[in-house]
């Protein structure tokens, strides 16, 4: 299945998906030296985003979060993309940064339709995701 939706930061990858139903903010919420995330209470508290095709609603803060994607990216632990329902400016400005591909806007609610586990791949230059 092909879902179309919107280019946010273009490349192309693949991985097994990880889902959450809650918002993220790198800034605390995942750790830039290893991926785990470590926000307490999050629907991924204990995971790690490493190589993921990471699905979730959007951001939500904080600016910071960005530079974090960053640091994952330089060491080695960020995921492979990002799905977004809706982006917003700090994630996608990561993503972007980072030289992560991420989509936004599917046809259809990402983190309904891809399940953990599923292999996904992102290509963020013609705003696609193939599941
Ligand atoms: C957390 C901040 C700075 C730092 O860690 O050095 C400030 C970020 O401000 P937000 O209002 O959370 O974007």
């Amino acid at each position: 299945m092909i879902y179309k939706g919107r280019t946010i930061s273009k490349g192309r990858a693949m991985g097994l998906a990880l889902v959450s139903k809650d918002p993220i903010s790198f800034l605390g919420g995942v750790d830039p030296k290893t991926g785990d995330v470590i926000e307490r209470g999050h629907a991924l508290y204990g995971k790690n985003v490493k190589g993921k095709v990471l699905v979730f609603p959007g951001g939500k803060g904080s600016t910071v979060g960005s530079y974090v994607m960053y640091q994952l990216k330089k060491n080695g632990v960020a995921p492979a993309a990002i799905v977004n329902v809706r982006s917003e400016p700090i994630v996608a400005v990561g993503a972007i940064i980072s030289g992560i591909p991420m989509v936004d806007s599917l046809s259809v609610n990402p983190v309904e339709a891809i399940k953990d586990g599923m292999a996904v791949t992102v290509d963020g230059t013609s705003g696609t995701v193939e599941v």
